[in-house]
């Protein structure tokens, strides 16, 4: 049976299937009840999951083999980690833990929840998991992907000054919280149909939950037959880019991967699902506007948790708003990245300013297609999905460029300094700069003024902050990477174009779709565009983060016959994410008082019509579409509403709160109050007027859309570090 005695025919691994039920139903007959064998059972869940594992293996081979899964054409995967040997083993691990409980509820006909309450069972999955969790070389934590200890951290020479690539050790006694590889916490518990990994139903019996592109197609379709939207009124495309880049900073959820890394396929010839454990293909109505009745769904990957609870989730990167994204979030990433020379990160030097160094990987998620292949590369940067879209990619190759400019100032400050001193302070400075951004420019638009002092949001303008609480986890929660955040999706233009100096005239749109996982408007004609685009993003809208969803993503994403918001809704259920009410009640909001009270909903935009037609109770509504379409926050600018922003308003403090390294703190950690002042005084306009050739002006806030612009060389208007408080 073993993977390593070669490959086994189709037959062979369907003949194993049917011995495992067999094996199974027998175990389930001799062990139901007898309590007493807490220990068998246990055991026998885990010797039927090998051998259950065992055949996924082969059944993933024979997908490959067969042409099935694959390495689909670049670019139009929509997997977007790469997988590495790590991975691999997470994965196997994440399945048997799944499987084992799966196994369990099976063999004793208890639920998660009676297994959990028994404490013979308790006992028996802790000794046995202990016995698992010993044996593994990567020393596996019970609900976290890997351990780390104390002493480890005590043992780092500068752990009180700069932060380690992966974010462990940030908190000293809980050092994998929010490190890279831990398991997501959730703000609320998981909510399976077999409280292990299937997703919820309806509450009202014998009913189902409506398909997720039926909901998509019923309140998310854009009104406009060409996937045109409407424009936000006072945010920039600029505050887009910076949310994704953020995003990007925060959360990366893995998803399965199949043999050999090769993509996993969940629909024949996008027509009929594939039973595999893998998927939840998205099935669809004959009638809809795309030409397919199978939709791509691959599950996220189960977190190697031993603990008794149902799935969790992983994620790959650091939770803390540290920059991941242009350092990586390990010591291999920022190998690839750093020059090792005079503290700097490798660029592609160009005429009109430093590039992105190239992704020389054989798996970049970037494609190069029907475009300039004399000058379009893939990039290199701190997260694989740096070349989704080249708004996004524009904003890591101005950080990339910031932190150079930093370690020139550093030197001239301190000629004595080392690669190392030079690169650890820059990266610490950068580091400040995405916070102070983030909290400063980009939070500001997101919430109303109540959600800001509510949350602790606000920032310090003299002073050092005493805020830090060793006891706030400040990983990335499930409900904000899985529902919250992805607001922004809404944000997300039809088209996009170059604009010329005269802030009027703009170049030939592209449809969005075509600028997905392929650089090419940020990197042709040796990044000479670069000015042009920043000027297009600093001063055309961003679409309405409202209930329409442009067709670029609705129906073109990567531009392939995908639609995000599908995939949004799809994943909460994949996540167990519990329904948009419960949400609201833990958010203190109001409820409906029945399951069909949907009149009692008036904070719903546009109303509820639609959703009465598809759910057949109001306690079933999907936490992503709720919250999409609750009404804005009162006040003057907010873009979410109250449940999206009690969840982002959580999480954005806890970042802050949670954060030993959070820029307002004094040193070690955090800066003197001298240098603090300086690092206030940034503005993302700013950071743009140092970095881009030939920019001359720009608004105060390149998130909004204002008429009134400053030169760049006016140091009053847009301010920059004075590097000599660092001399
Ligand atoms: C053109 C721009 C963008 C594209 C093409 C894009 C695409 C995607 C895709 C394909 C996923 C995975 C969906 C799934 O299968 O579950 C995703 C996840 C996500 N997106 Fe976006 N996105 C864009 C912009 C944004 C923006 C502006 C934000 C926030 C303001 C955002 C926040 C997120 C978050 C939080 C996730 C979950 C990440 C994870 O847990 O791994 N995205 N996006
Ligand atoms: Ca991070």
């Amino acid at each position: 049976l073993s993977k390593h005695e070669g490959s086994l025919t189709k037959k062979e691994i369907e003949t194993i299937e049917d011995i495992v039920d067999l094996l199974e139903e027998r175990e389930k007959e001799k062990q139901l009840m007898k309590k007493e064998d807490a220990t068998a059972v246990v055991e026998t869940a885990f010797t039927n999951c090998l051998y259950k594992y065992d055949s996924f293996l082969e059944k993933q081979k024979e997908f490959k083999n067969k042409g099935v899964d694959g390495q689909r054409k670049q670019g139009k995967r929509n997997r977007l980690f790469k997988i590495t040997p790590e991975s691999i083993e997470r994965q196997k691990l994440g399945f048997l833990s799944i499987c084992a409980k799966r196994q369990l509820v099976k063999l004793t006909d208890l639920t998660l929840k009676e297994l959990r309450e028994d404490t013979e069972f308790t006992n028996a999955w802790d000794s046995i998991t202990d016995q698992i969790i010993g044996g593994n070389k990567k020393r596996l934590s019970k609900n976290k992907g890997k351990r780390t200890t104390t002493s480890e951290c005590q043992a780092i020479s500068n752990v009180d000054q700069y932060r380690t690539l992966d974010g462990t050790c940030n908190n000293i006694n809980n050092p994998d919280w929010g490190a890279a590889f831990s398991t997501q916490p959730r703000f609320l518990d998981e909510v399976y149909s077999n409280g292990v990994d299937e997703p919820r139903t309806s509450v009202v019996p014998n009913e189902e939950l409506p398909g997720p592109r039926a909901l998509s197609n019923a309140v998310f379709a854009a009104t406009s037959a060409d996937g045109e939207t409407p424009l936000e009124g006072f945010n920039t495309l600029m505050s887009m880019n910076w949310g994704q880049f953020i995003d990007h900073d925060i959360v990366l959820t893995p998803t399965y991967s199949g043999e050999d890394g090769a993509d996993i396929v969940c629909c024949t010839d996008n027509t009929a699902p594939i039973q595999r454990d893998e998927c939840l293909a998205i099935i669809m109505e004959a009638d809809d506007d795309l030409p397919i009745t199978c939709m791509e769904f691959v599950r996220s990957a189960p977190a190697p948790d031993l603990s008794l609870s149902g799935n969790q989730l992983t994620n790959d990167i650091s939770s803390f708003i540290d920059a991941s994204m242009v350092y990586g979030s390990s010591e291999d990433e920022l190998t690839a990245l750093r020059a090792r020379n005079g503290g700097k990160m490798k660029v592609r030097s160009e005429a009109g300013g430093d590039l992105l160094p190239k992704d020389r990987s054989s798996d970049a998620i970037c494609s190069l297609d029907g475009n300039d292949p004399e000058d379009d590369y893939c990039q290199n940067a701190g997260d694989v999905r740096v070349n989704v879209q080249p708004g996004l990619g524009l904003l890591h190759t101005l950080f990339v460029r910031e932190h150079n400019r930093i370690v020139d100032e550093l030197a001239a400050a301190q000629p004595s300094w080392t690669d190392d001193e030079l690169f650890n302070e820059a990266r610490k400075i950068v580091n400040a700069l995405i916070q102070h951004i983030t909290y400063n420019e980009w939070l500001q638009n997101l919430f109303n003024d109540q959600t800001i002092t509510d949350y602790n949001l606000q920032l310090l303008t003299s002073g050092n902050s005493l805020d830090y609480d060793d006891t706030i986890n400040p990983g990335i929660r499930v409900g904000f990477a899985t529902a919250a955040l992805r607001f922004g999706h809404s944000m997300i233009p039809n088209k996009i174009a170059y604009m010329a100096e005269d802030l009027a005239t703009t170049s030939e749109e592209t449809n969005m779709e075509l600028t997905m996982t392929n650089p090419h408007m940020l990197v042709n004609e040796a990044g000479s565009k670069i000015l042009d685009l920043v000027r297009y993003m600093t001063t055309i809208q961003a679409s309405n983060a409202d209930r329409q969803f442009s067709g670029s993503v609705r129906n073109k994403l990567f531009n392939t016959v995908l639609d995000l918001t599908s995939l949004n809704i799809q994943r909460g259920r994949d996540h167990g994410l519990p329904s948009y009410t419960e949400w609201r009640k833990a958010c203190g909001l109001s409820v409906p008082s029945s399951g069909d009270a949907w009149s009692e909903m008036t904070y719903i935009r546009g109303g509820t019509r639609d959703l009465r037609d598809l759910y057949a109770s109001v306690y079933d509504i999907d936490l992503y579409v709720g919250g999409m379409l609750e009404q804005r926050l009162s006040g003057d600018a907010a873009y979410v509403g109250e449940t999206f922003g009690c969840i982002l308003g959580q999480q954005f403090q806890n970042l802050k709160q949670g954060d030993r390294f959070w820029y307002e703190r004094a040193e070690p950690e955090g800066f003197s109050q001298d240098k603090l002042q300086e690092i206030r005084k940034v503005t993302l306009a700013s950071v743009f007027c140092k970095n881009i050739d030939n920019l001359t002006e720009i608004q105060r806030s390149a998130l909004r859309q204002q008429t009134n612009r400053n030169d760049c060389s006016d140091e009053r208007r847009n301010p920059h570090i004075d590097f000599n408080v660092w001399a």
